[in-house]
C-alpha cells in the first residue's frame, strides 16, 4: 500500500515534491511574513465575512487535520471585498498545530511561530464548484488566523468538545449551528499575497489573507488538539501534531498590508 502524504520523516513536506512537483513552484505557501517588507495598499478593502451558522454541517478527522464543513450550495456563508473580486463561498475550516506551544503555525511573522493557525477556506463562485475553483489561479481565498497562548477560548471550546468522537482518522459527526465568525479576531487588519494550498495537491490557486491579530487559546486547549490521531481505529496510535508545512520561498512575490 503506497504511503500517502503526511507529516512524518518518510512522507512529510520535504518529500511532497516527489509526487507533487508544484511543491517547488513560484507561488507556494505558507511564507514568513516580514511586516517591514509588506507594502501598505490603501486600495485594499476591509474584509467582509458573512457567515450563516445554519450552513454548518459536520466535523471530520481527515487524517491530516480536523475540518468543519459547510453547506456551500448557496451564498449563505461568504467572503467578499478585502483583496478579492466577486463572491467566495465558505467550504470548510481547519487548523494546523504543533507538538508543543513553541510551534505549529504555517505562516510565521518575522520568524515567529504561533502554536496554531486557523484556515477558513472559501471558493470563487465564478466557478461551478470547489474542485473546479481549486485549479484556478483566482479560485480560492483562505483567511488565516493565528492562535496565541492566553485565556481559554470559549468559542473554540465548542469545537474541542466533540474531539472525543472524531479522535481517529475517518471519524466524523454532525456539527450544527456553529458560527465561524466567533473564531475571528477583533481587528480584521490583514496581510495578503498570492499563494497555494499548504498541503498536497499544493495547487497555486489561493489568495491568502492572514490576519495580523491572533485569537487566544489556552495551553490546556492546545493539549486537546494534540489528543487527536493521524491514525485510524485499529492502527497503532499516532498523535496528530506538527501538521504544518514550513515557510516556502517568496520568489519575488509582494506581500500587501491593509493597515499602516
Ligand atoms: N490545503 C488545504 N487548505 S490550506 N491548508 O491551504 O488552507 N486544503 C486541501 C484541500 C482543501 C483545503
Ligand atoms: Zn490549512
Amino acid at each position: 500500500m503506497s504511503h500517502g502524504w503526511g507529516y512524518a520523516e518518510n512522507n512529510g513536506p520535504d518529500k511532497w515534491s516527489d509526487n507533487f512537483p508544484i511543491a517547488n513552484g513560484p507561488r507556494q505557501s505558507p511564507i514568513d511574513i516580514v511586516p517591514g517588507d509588506a507594502s501598505f495598499d490603501g486600495g485594499l478593502k476591509p474584509l467582509k465575512l458573512k457567515y450563516d451558522p445554519s450552513t454548518c454541517l459536520e466535523i471530520l478527522n481527515n487524517g491530516h487535520s480536523f475540518q468543519v464543513t459547510f453547506v456551500d450550495d448557496t451564498d449563505s456563508s461568504t467572503l467578499t471585498d478585502g483583496p478579492i473580486s466577486g463572491i467566495y463561498r465558505l467550504k470548510q475550516f481547519h487548523f494546523h498545530w504543533g507538538a508543543s506551544d513553541d510551534k505549529g503555525s504555517e505562516h510565521t511573522v518575522a520568524g515567529t511561530k504561533y502554536p496554531a493557525e486557523l484556515h477558513l477556506v472559501h471558493w470563487n463562485t465564478k466557478y461551478a464548484s470547489f474542485g473546479e475553483a481549486a485549479s484556478q489561479p483566482d479560485g480560492l481565498a483562505v483567511v488565516g488566523v493565528f492562535l496565541k497562548i492566553g485565556a481559554e477560548n470559549a468559542n473554540l471550546q465548542k469545537v474541542l468538545d466533540v474531539f472525543d468522537v472524531i479522535r481517529a482518522k475517518g471519524k466524523q459527526t454532525s456539527f450544527a449551528n456553529f458560527d465561524p465568525a466567533t473564531l475571528l479576531p477583533g481587528s480584521l487588519d490583514y496581510w495578503t499575497y498570492d499563494g497555494s494550498l499548504t498541503t498536497p495537491p499544493l495547487l497555486e490557486s489561493v489568495t491568502w489573507i492572514v490576519c495580523k491579530e491572533p485569537i487566544s487559546v489556552s495551553s490546556g486547549q492546545m493539549a486537546k488538539f494534540r489528543s487527536l490521531l493521524f491514525s485510524a481505529e485499529g492502527e497503532p496510535e499516532c498523535c496528530m501534531v506538527d501538521n504544518y508545512r514550513p515557510p516556502q520561498p517568496l520568489k519575488g512575490r509582494a506581500v500587501r498590508a491593509s493597515f499602516k
